[in-house]
């Protein structure tokens, strides 16, 4: 199968694959290797990983790489606020299948805790992640096609507040009309600002999506996944 054209910006790193599982591989490999790398120097590192079914694949390949996964402290990009054992939370696939094997020894901050909404438990949630230093070192994106990544969505009330690269809070709340769950996100500076970061995306819609956001790159509230498109990116792509 001929792979795709796209022209990504420069420093943008292209890594397109035949398979889902070959490019998860590839992706858990990469990170793996990079965490390897900082946990010579630095105590405890962080990695950020999405919420969706993009991942699955790659969650299943990275629980197998050798790391010290008692110094590797696991959050979500995302998460919709729904208890643990509700078909849509992330943090029930991430348990499941990232956090088994080796990586059952991570430790994990979970973004949704007690509160019957994302605010209601904000405080909660940012109590939880007091431990966390930043930068983070390894923050995998995923893509929606209305142009979201982690939960910043387009027709978000809160979407200015969550972009605002000046904003010092880690997480916050959101809730687009669009969505069937209220949804807390850690925020734009957060998660643009990591050591290592990578766009996870699989189908060729999302390559067209990409390629939408791509046209356009200074509207990031039309499409908050524009604002991740810059240099030292490390898109991921399989059919
Ligand atoms: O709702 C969400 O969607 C995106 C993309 O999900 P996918 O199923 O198309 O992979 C995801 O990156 C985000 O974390 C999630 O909460």
């Amino acid at each position: 199968m001929k792979t795709p054209d796209i022209d990504l910006p420069e420093g943008v790193e292209r890594h397109f694959g035949e398979t889902p599982e070959s490019v998860a591989q590839s992706l858990a490999v990469a990170v793996a290797a990079f965490l390897r790398q900082r946990l010579v120097s630095a105590d405890r590192v962080s990695l950020v990983v999405s919420g969706g079914s993009t991942p699955v694949p790659f969650f299943a390949a990275l629980s197998e790489q050798e790391l010290d996964w008692e110094r590797v402290d696991v959050l979500l990009a995302d998460e919709r606020w729904v208890e643990e054992d509700d078909p849509a939370s992330n943090t029930r696939v991430v348990r499941e299948r990232l956090l088994t094997g080796q990586a059952s020894a991570a430790r994990f901050l979970p973004l949704k805790r007690g509160g019957r909404t994302p605010v209601d438990g904000l405080a909660e949630v940012l109590a939880g992640l007091q431990g966390l230093t930043l930068p983070l070192d390894v923050v995998i994106l995923g893509m929606g096609n209305d142009g979201h990544t982690a939960s910043l969505f387009p027709d978000a009330p809160e979407l200015a507040r969550g972009m605002n690269a000046l904003l010092s809070e880690l997480v916050v709340a959101m809730t687009p009309p669009s969505q069937p769950h209220p949804r807390i996100s850690l925020s734009r500076p957060v998660l643009g600002t990591a050591r290592f970061t990578a766009l996870h995306l699989k189908g060729r819609d999302k390559l067209e999506t990409l390629q939408r956001a791509l046209s356009d790159t200074d509207d990031v509230l039309a499409m908050p996944i524009r604002a991740f498109l810059k240099p030292g990116l490390q898109v991921f792509w399989s059919p």
